[in-house]
C-alpha cells in the first residue's frame, strides 16, 4: 500500500477511484463537481469527490464520505483499498441487530425465494408451491378491500410453511396475525412514533427496503427483521427513485449488512439468479419472474433448487 497524503483530499480521491473505479464502474475522472461538503477534513472531502465520480447520488456519497473518515480514525491509517464496510463507521447500531434490546423479532438468516405477490390467491398458490417467504403487495385504497385480501392472505398460507409478509397494511396485518410485515422508506417516514411503538409491540416481524447508503443507515436505526436492497437492475414493475444498483454495489452492501437477514429486489430473472446469489444475500425477492411465469409452480420449484444449491458466502460466515 503506497502512502497517500491524507492532508491532500485530492490525491484521497485518486487513491479511492484508483481502488474501486473498475468495481463500480463510471468514474473517468475524480473532477466531478461534489455539490456540498460538511466537513473541511481532507479524507472525507476526498472519498465524498471519490463517491460521487463513482456515481453515487449524494446522500451516498456523503454517507459513505463520513464513514471512511470515520475508518481512519478508527484504524489510525487511510487504506484506498479497503472500502468501508464496518456498521460502526456509518454510526450504525450494535451488531448483531437480532441483540439490540429494540430489535423486531427475529426471521430466518435465509428467507430464501421470497414470492412479492399481487393478491391471496396468488399468495396461497406460492405458498402450496412451497415458496418459503410470500410477501402480499395488494395496493389498494379500499379499506374494506384491503381488510379482505389481507385476512385472506393469511388464511392462505395456513397449512403451509409459508412465511407471510404484508405490504404497507400494518395495522391490518397485525390486526390479522400475519408473520411479518414490509415497509418502505416513505413508509417508514409515515409512522409517528407511537405508531412505530405499537408496531414493536405487535410481535410481528417487520422487512424494511432500502436503495443505499442512507436509507441502509436509516433502516437499521428501527432494527428491522430483515433488511431488502434494490433495485438490483432495472424493473418495469415499479417507477424507481434510483438508478438500479447492480450487484457490485449489493455485494457491498450485503457486506456492510452481515448480520441482518438480506433480501435482494428488482428485475432478477434466471439469467441473473447466480450473480444475485453470488453477493450473498439469503433471499431473492421477485414479481414477474414468478407472476409472468408460463409455469408459476415449476419456475419455482427451479428458483428453489438454485438457492438451496447456492454456498453460503464465506463473508457470511465470519
Ligand atoms: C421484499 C421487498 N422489498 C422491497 C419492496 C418495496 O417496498 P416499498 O419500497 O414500500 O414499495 P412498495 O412495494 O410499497 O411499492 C417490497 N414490497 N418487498
Ligand atoms: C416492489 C419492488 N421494489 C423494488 S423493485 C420491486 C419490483 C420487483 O419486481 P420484479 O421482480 O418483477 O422486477
Ligand atoms: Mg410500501
Amino acid at each position: 500500500m503506497n502512502a497517500i497524503d491524507t492532508s491532500n483530499a485530492r490525491a484521497v480521491a485518486q487513491a479511492i477511484v484508483a481502488a474501486h473505479g473498475l468495481r463500480f464502474g463510471a468514474a473517468t475522472s475524480t473532477a466531478v463537481s461534489a455539490p456540498h461538503f460538511s466537513s473541511d477534513d481532507a479524507v472525507y472531502r476526498g472519498a465524498k469527490q471519490a463517491c460521487s465520480a463513482l456515481g453515487f447520488i449524494e446522500i451516498d456519497a456523503e454517507c459513505l464520505a463520513h464513514a471512511w473518515r470515520a475508518q481512519t480514525e478508527r484504524l489510525s491509517q487511510f487504506d484506498a483499498s479497503a472500502w468501508p464496510d464496518a456498521p460502526v463507521d456509518f454510526g450504525m447500531g450494535a451488531f448483531p441487530p437480532a441483540a439490540r434490546a429494540d430489535a423486531f423479532p427475529p426471521c430466518p438468516e435465509r428467507l430464501g425465494l421470497y414470492a412479492v405477490l399481487p393478491d391471496a390467491a396468488w399468495v396461497g398458490r406460492m405458498a402450496r408451491a412451497g415458496v418459503p417467504t410470500v410477501q402480499l403487495r395488494f395496493k389498494s385504497d379500499d379499506a374494506a378491500a384491503v381488510a379482505h385480501e389481507v385476512q385472506a392472505a393469511v388464511e392462505a398460507v395456513h397449512g403451509t410453511n409459508a412465511l407471510l409478509f404484508i405490504n404497507d397494511h400494518w395495522q391490518v396485518a397485525i390486526a390479522a396475525g400475519a408473520y411479518g410485515i414490509h415497509l418502505g422508506q416513505e413508509d417508514l417516514d409515515a409512522l409517528s412514533p407511537q405508531e412505530l411503538q405499537q408496531l414493536r409491540a405487535s410481535g410481528a416481524r417487520l422487512g424494511v427496503s432500502t436503495h443505499g447508503y442512507a436509507e441502509m443507515v436509516r433502516a437499521d436505526a428501527v432494527s428491522p427483521s430483515y433488511i431488502a436492497m434494490g433495485a438490483i437492475y432495472p424493473t418495469t414493475l415499479k417507477k424507481m427513485a434510483t438508478a438500479p444498483q447492480g450487484v457490485a454495489r449489493l455485494s457491498a452492501y450485503a457486506r456492510l449488512l452481515r448480520g441482518y437477514p438480506q433480501v435482494g429486489i428488482g428485475g432478477v430473472d434466471a439469467v441473473r439468479l447466480p450473480d444475485v446469489l453470488a453477493t450473498g444475500v439469503g433471499s431473492v425477492a421477485v414479481v414477474r419472474a414468478l407472476v409472468a411465469a408460463d409455469d408459476p409452480e415449476a419456475t419455482a420449484a427451479q428458483w428453489m433448487a438454485a438457492m438451496q444449491a447456492a454456498p453460503v458466502s464465506p463473508e457470511r460466515t465470519e
